[in-house]
């Protein structure tokens, strides 16, 4: 007789949507103790989201993206949905909820016009961020209509009006912020501003280019990558830094792994590092 191995838990919370330890989660956001979250998987792998914020411009800022297992994104023609199974999408509606903005680029507006609200869990809707460097997108797109939750368009300084009011982007409010060196806009600048109006704790949704702006800024605390098995052998890549020489030069962090049906999710502890291509 073999004796049978323990099946490895499909999901750190078994897929249901909401449960005990979700509310558990979603009181210790609105500022019930994190230390008092009761052991499970689902505690692990939330609770540092939660943690005291340590970074000085008071931001705790969570970088994520779903990719194919040849790290693609979306397909060269944008097409992203879905990567991942249903239990990727109920982790990234979590993460909407555990958070006080969800942040994407201008791209993912294009070619998704999501509507980045909390809907497949209990939980509230976060604040809008959309990062529009040039402020190219029209007001058509519904993270712009009226009626939704709160949205900020963060826009370069000297991006021009063309035409709209300069202070309001359909029902969106504008921010600016300063342009980095490295195309797109200073994020180490954008941050202070974020916690200045309460919004400390920030989902970088995507997509590839804006997670990666956030890790070349040396931005992010942590990185939860979702690897689903789908080969697309072409696409949009989830990464994009300068050229590393040897493999020396690559970022290596510590990470846990966790099952979500299918997919395999990698929570990352980067603590802000900046990987060795990007030093200022
Ligand atoms: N492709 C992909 C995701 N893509 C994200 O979901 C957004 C759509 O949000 P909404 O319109 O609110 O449902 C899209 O713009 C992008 O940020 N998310 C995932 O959990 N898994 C996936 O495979």
């Amino acid at each position: 007789m073999h004796a049978t191995a323990p099946t490895p838990p499909q999901h750190p919370d078994d897929g249901q949507a909401d449960s005990p330890a979700w509310q558990a989660l979603l009181r210790a956001r609105q500022g019930g103790d994190p230390a008092a979250l009761p052991p499970g998987p689902l505690t692990d792998l939330f609770a540092p989201i939660l943690a005291p914020i340590q970074a000085p411009d008071g931001c705790l800022v969570l970088g994520r993206l779903a990719q194919t297992l040849d790290g693609r994104i979306a397909t060269a023609g944008g097409s992203s949905q879905w990567i991942g199974g249903p239990g990727d999408l109920l982790h990234t509606h979590r993460l909407r909820a555990l958070c006080d903005a969800v942040l994407v680029g201008a791209g993912t507006v294009k070619h998704d016009d999501p509507r980045l609200t909390t809907r497949d869990c209990p939980g509230p809707d976060p604040v809008r961020i959309i990062l529009d460097t040039s402020r190219t997108l029209g007001t058509e797109y519904r993270v712009f209509a009226e009626g939704g939750p709160p949205t900020l368009l963060v826009c370069a300084e000297d991006a021009a009006e063309r035409g709209l009011p300069r202070d309001r982007h359909g029902a969106a409010e504008v921010l600016r912020a300063p342009r980095a060196a490295i195309g797109g806009l200073d994020i180490a600048t954008l941050l202070p501003k974020l916690a200045a109006r309460g919004l400390r704790r920030i989902f970088v949704e995507g997509g590839g280019l804006t997670v990666s702006r956030f890790l070349a800024a040396g931005c992010l605390d942590r990185l939860h990558v979702t690897v689903a098995p789908v080969l697309l052998g072409s696409g949009i890549p989830a990464f994009t830094l300068p050229e590393a020489a040897r493999i020396a030069d690559g970022l290596r962090f510590a990470w846990g792994v966790h099952r979500l049906g299918e997919d395999v999710l990698f929570d990352i502890a980067l603590h802000r590092a900046r990987p060795a291509v990007c030093a200022a």
